[in-house]
């Protein structure tokens, strides 16, 4: 563990791979001892405010795309035990709401997106480091749906956006930060056996740290 108190959990994987499912899974197992998820989503830059600037054509799968250095700075701030205001995202139009939210600092963070292993800072700053490893064609399958349903997408949108973007970019950036990974869990949070291993290892993380 870093020189802090709290155990940062870094979840990487490609759009639809579950880093959601497995971040929730954990902040619901250690409900008791305090933790919180840190979505990479919410630190989405504006697109710039240019009429020939379409959010269609836009790369969101680009390290760029990301304000890392705020991430960064505000995981920085949790690890010395004080609270931030971590920016909000709407898929819906593509932007940062004028809302932030306040984040208290907790014993465990879960920090999950598609480029936090990309990252070589924030990589330092992570004390596990996993890669959720789920295959092209199902995670395809689940952004289709979870696009459609829950972020005002169009079938047409969905497909464009993967071949222009998302799978160049998942090629490039995001599987080949598996290599940083010290686990990768195949199939997300129905992976039970791996999910308890994590869970054995924050336990022991956190009893060093706290000796409870
Ligand atoms: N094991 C699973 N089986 C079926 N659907 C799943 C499973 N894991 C996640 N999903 C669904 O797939 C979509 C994407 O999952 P999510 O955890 O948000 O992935 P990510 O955060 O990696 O994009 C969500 O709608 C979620 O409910
Ligand atoms: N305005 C935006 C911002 C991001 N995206 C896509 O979100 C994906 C990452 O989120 P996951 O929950 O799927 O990990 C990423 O692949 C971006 O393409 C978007 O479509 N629109």
């Amino acid at each position: 563990m870093g020189n802090t108190s709290c155990v940062v959990i870094g979840l990487a994987g490609g759009s639809g791979s579950g880093k959601t499912s497995v971040a929730s899974a954990l902040a619901r197992d250690f409900k008791d001892k305090g933790a919180i998820v840190i979505e990479q989503d919410w630190y989405y830059r504006n697109i710039p405010e240019d009429s020939r600037i379409k959010a269609s054509d836009w790369n969101f799968d680009h390290p760029d795309s990301v304000e890392f250095s705020l991430l960064i700075d505000q995981l920085k701030t949790l690890r010395k035990g004080e609270p931030v205001e971590a920016p909000q995202y709407d898929y819906k139009t593509h932007s940062r709401m004028k809302e932030t939210r306040r984040i208290y600092p907790q014993p465990v963070i879960i920090l999950e997106g598609i480029l936090i292993l990309d990252n070589p800072e924030l990589r330092s700053l992570l004390d596990i480091k996993i890669y959720v490893d789920t295959d092209a064609d199902v995670r395809f399958i689940r952004r289709l749906q979870r696009d459609i349903h829950e972020r005002g997408r169009s079938v047409e949108n969905v497909i464009t956006q993967y071949y222009k973007t998302v799978r160049p970019m998942h090629e490039t950036f995001v599987e080949q930060s598996k290599k940083y990974a010290d686990i990768i869990i195949p199939q997300g949070a129905e992976n039970y056996v791996a999910i308890d291993v994590l869970k054995t290892k924050i336990k022991w993380l956190l009893r060093e740290a706290h000796g409870r």
